[in-house]
């Protein structure tokens, strides 16, 4: 269960009298996900899911909080921040930095995505990178070539000699490319299909912009399509890549550059993945509830690139 911080409810209350929601009539912490403390919050107003931030400083949130009420603004279904009686969407809660967001009440993540499935959401990312190049704060890719590297030499002493090759040569073909002339903008870095609540064909609410930075938007696509295109044995699925890709493209057609540099974008997103569970793999965070997730599948998804 995914609550580190116990949130007693005089606590609670005491949060919540900074905001204009009625009186507490509920609350119960929430078990999916990893990183943060959630609570669903039930108050005279409505529904709310309550985040304390376990491992984000109060310097580096506001970027999220403000994309989150930015995206929620300009039509990509996602939980915009509440603000407080001082205007402000983070505030300190049992000593984290911790915020409310609307509640979706919709929906939830799909395991099988069907191709009406994929072409939705391939048209709400599409939507996003339309006006993500307009949000007016900056932040870096933390997980970007130079991390590649460091991550690298601290898992390659535990790969197999066949692994360690392929993890070699492929941040030695990474490095010819620099991207410089692709179009960028945020990128939500981590839309995976759990990210993403649908009841039926509605896409409730996309979840988790906590890894979105400024990035090529090129590299989100593909960063999705490995996730939500993919069968079990790392190969895509032509019929899911097609839907998605194209309904993408009818909100932000492609350049003929990054038409060209597809294939490298495809191999950079697995590479990303595949390195982030190795590490968890071999270095988990102590405290951490380990939901571990399988390296092996991005490293099928990445030979399967290399091999198509
Ligand atoms: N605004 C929301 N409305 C409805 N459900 C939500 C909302 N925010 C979070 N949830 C629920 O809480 C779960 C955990 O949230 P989230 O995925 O953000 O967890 P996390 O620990 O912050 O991140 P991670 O997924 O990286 O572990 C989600 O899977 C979803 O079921
Ligand atoms: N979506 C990531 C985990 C969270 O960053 C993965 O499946 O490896």
């Amino acid at each position: 269960m995914s609550v580190y911080t116990i949130v007693e409810r005089d606590q609670l209350n005491a949060f919540l009298s900074h905001y204009n929601l009625g009186t507490l009539i509920s609350y119960q912490g929430i078990n999916a996900g990893i990183v943060n403390t959630n609570y669903f919050v039930t108050t005279q107003a409505g529904e709310w899911v309550l985040t304390l931030f376990e491992q984000l400083s109060c310097e580096e949130l506001p970027y999220f909080l403000k994309l989150m009420a930015y995206l929620a603004e300009h039509q990509v279904p996602c939980p915009h921040p509440l603000a407080d009686e001082t205007n402000c969407y983070l505030r300190q809660l049992n000593g984290k930095p911790a915020a409310l967001f609307e509640r979706i009440l919709c929906g939830q993540a799909v395991e099988q995505p069907t191709l009406t499935q994929c072409q939705i959401l391939g048209t709400a990312l599409g939507h996003f990178h339309i006006i993500s190049p307009h949000f007016p704060l900056y932040r870096p890719n933390e997980h970007g070539p130079h991390w590649w590297k460091i991550t690298a030499e601290r898992v390659l002493p535990y790969l197999n000699t066949a692994e360690a090759t392929l993890l070699r040569e492929e941040l030695r073909f990474q490095t010819q490319y620099q991207h410089m002339d692709l179009p960028r903008g945020v990128i939500h870095a981590d839309l995976f299909r759990d990210n993403a609540l649908f009841e039926g064909d509605k896409l409730c609410g996309i979840l988790d912009f906590y890894y979105a930075c400024n990035d090529v938007l090129l590299y989100d696509l593909a960063i999705t399509i490995n996730d939500w295109c993919t069968f079990p044995d790392g190969r895509l699925d032509e019929q899911r890549v097609q839907i998605l890709f194209a309904s993408y493209c009818e909100q932000r057609p492609l350049t003929a550059f990054e038409h060209e540099v597809w294939p490298v974008m495809l191999r950079a997103a697995a590479l990303r993945f595949w390195l982030s569970r190795l590490q968890d793999w071999y270095f988990p965070r102590p405290g951490e509830l380990t939901h571990t997730k399988n390296p092996v599948e991005f490293r099928e998804i990445l030979l399967s690139h290399i091999n198509s």
